[in-house]
């Protein structure tokens, strides 16, 4: 185990009382999982102050504190560490407790407001298919080579992300992809991460409720950027508005892509259809299964960062061309006999089940109607159900209310507030079925051949929580077997 003075080697304490000899046998920032020799470190959070935690973490055994402000008594046999931002030396004291396991792999991190996990997944399975052993940090789940682990966070906090890369590291892991937040951004989870790369999807207004501002969301996201290493690389979407202000004060290696104006690397979709996309990639004619636009952009992104990384191009796009997205994410399944296209999407906002209908609209053809089955959440959000269901019939021909994730709450009342943004036009397109099951079963059972069938919000997850229990339950599952069930 490292002793205090090891840890804090990227640190400018600004005062340190006690012995720094001091063994540490591990880090916390929640008091709750503070036991001996644990290092706890109080940040300022959103609801409470982890100062106000101090004795707490003493009581359960830690023998160092890392503060902002010193307690006004100091406890004996206890260090105390004070520092200008706590959640910033969070990050520099794991790095250091850790072994800086991100100086030792290569760690590509990816931002923007859509994409990020259809892109990061999307390289680890590439490097994966490549040859290499990846370790993947995305909002579904985790992976450490071949262990899957689920997410709780799309980036983890300092300490978590820090222990995960250690634990790539000593399973080889050559790589890392990881999504970056820019709540993680804010909160300095990614201190203390070596990046060898840094990509840009896109920015669109989102997540103000946390950073108020759209500038201010901008000034965040950018802050991933200009903290970049000089032999990083900076790859950006050059078809996004703000894509090349993120590039403006970085010191890594500046490198683009785009499908409309000179860019790194350059892209044009030939073909477009809901089968499959067909590009041109910097000169190189490329069939691959995902299908849309932004998964154009996805594979452009994937591309791009594979070449700044060494790869070679020919070997990337046969690889490229054959993969997936990530689960749950506009996943596509043919019925055998009707081929009714059936898609799963984690779409659980108002816009997000836009851009997938949009995408589903710009690609079906004209005999083909669209059959969606949408709920929303229990316990969040109440302002978006009835935009939910109205977006639903604004851009499907028939709608089916079911149930996402109840929780708590009764789920008919959900139906209700859903239905209460329709009119009366859009109502006639509508059924209620608060059983998804069921729901998605009627979906097949009215769907013609070749029709497509929109199974949004619940995409990779494989539970659905009624009344506070949550039972096994997968879209996935549930549409394969509806399909079997009417022999479509
Ligand atoms: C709004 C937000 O981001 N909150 C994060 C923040 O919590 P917080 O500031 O509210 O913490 P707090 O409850 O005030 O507590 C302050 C400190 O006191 C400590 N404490 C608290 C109680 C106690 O008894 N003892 C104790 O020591 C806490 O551990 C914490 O360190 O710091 C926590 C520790 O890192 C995070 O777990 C928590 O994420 C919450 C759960 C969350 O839901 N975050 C979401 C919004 C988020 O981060 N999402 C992004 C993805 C966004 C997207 O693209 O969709 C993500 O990266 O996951
Ligand atoms: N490059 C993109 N541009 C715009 N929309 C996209 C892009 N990639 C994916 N999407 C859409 O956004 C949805 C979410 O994609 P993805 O999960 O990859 O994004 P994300 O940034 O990780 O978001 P989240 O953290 O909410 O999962 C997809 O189902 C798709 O509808």
């Amino acid at each position: 185990m490292p002793v205090l003075q090891e840890i804090l080697v990227n640190l400018k304490p600004q005062k340190i009382a006690g012995n720094q000899q001091t063994e540490v046998n591990s880090l916390a920032i929640d008091s709750r999982k503070v036991a001996a020799g644990t290092a706890f470190i109080a940040v300022r959070g959103s609801v409470v102050d982890g100062h106000d935690y101090i004795e707490k973490a003493i009581a359960s055994g830690a023998s160092v504190i890392v503060c902002e402000t010193m307690p006004s008594s100091l406890s004996e046999n206890v260090a105390y560490i004070q520092v200008k931002d706590s959640h910033a030396a969070a990050g520099q004291i794991a790095a250091a407790f850790y072994g800086f396991p991100s100086e030792k792999m290569k760690v590509v991190g990816v931002t923007g407001t859509n994409g990020k996990t259809t892109t990061a997944t999307l390289l680890f399975n590439l490097f994966k298919a490549l040859g290499y052993k990846c370790g993947l940090i995305s909002t579904v789940d985790n992976h450490i080579d071949e262990i899957v682990e689920t997410s709780t966070h799309t980036t983890p906090d300092a300490i978590s992300v820090q222990a995960l890369l250690r634990r790539m590291y000593d399973a080889n892991c050559a790589y890392v992809f990881m999504e970056v937040s820019s709540h993680a951004i804010h909160q300095h989870r990614i201190e203390g991460i070596h990046f060898t790369g840094a990509m840009f999807t896109n920015i669109t207004h989102d997540h103000l409720d946390y950073h108020k501002t759209f500038d201010e969301y901008i000034r965040v996201k950018k802050k991933f950027f200009d903290d970049l290493p000089e032999d990083a690389f900076a790859l950006t979407n050059a078809d996004d508005k703000r894509g090349m202000v993120m590039l403006q004060n970085t010191a890594a290696e500046k490198c683009s892509y785009s499908l409309r104006i000179p860019a790194t690397y350059k892209g044009k979709v030939l073909e477009n259809n809901l089968t499959g996309l067909i590009m041109n990639v910097d000169g190189q004619e490329a069939h691959f299964r995902m299908i849309g636009t932004f998964n154009a952009y996805n594979l452009l992104a994937v591309y791009g960062a594979a070449i700044q990384l060494g790869e070679d191009k020919m070997e990337v796009l046969a690889k490229l061309s054959n993969l997936h997205g990530a689960p749950g994410r506009f996943e596509t399944y043919m019925s055998p006999v009707d081929k009714i296209l059936g898609i799963v999407d984690y779409a659980h906002t108002p816009d997000a089940l836009l851009n997938v209908l949009a995408t589903i609209k710009q690609l079906r053809g004209d005999a083909q109607q669209v059959i969606t089955v949408v709920g929303c959440g229990g316990d969040r959000d109440k302002t978006k159900r009835p935009v939910m269901a109205e977006v639903a019939c604004e851009h499907s021909d028939r709608v089916i209310l079911t149930s996402d994730n109840p929780r708590s709450e009764d789920p008919e009342v959900i139906l209700n507030e859903m239905e209460a943004g329709l009119n009366l036009t859009q109502k006639r397109k509508v059924l209620r079925i608060s059983d998804r099951r069921e729901a998605i079963k009627t979906a097949v059972s009215l769907a013609n051949a070749g029709d497509i069938i929109l199974l949004a919000g619940k995409g990779h997850e494989t539970y659905q929580e009624i009344k506070g229990i949550k039972n096994h339950f997968n879209d996935r599952e549930e549409i394969t077997k509806a399909f079997e069930l009417y022999n479509k």
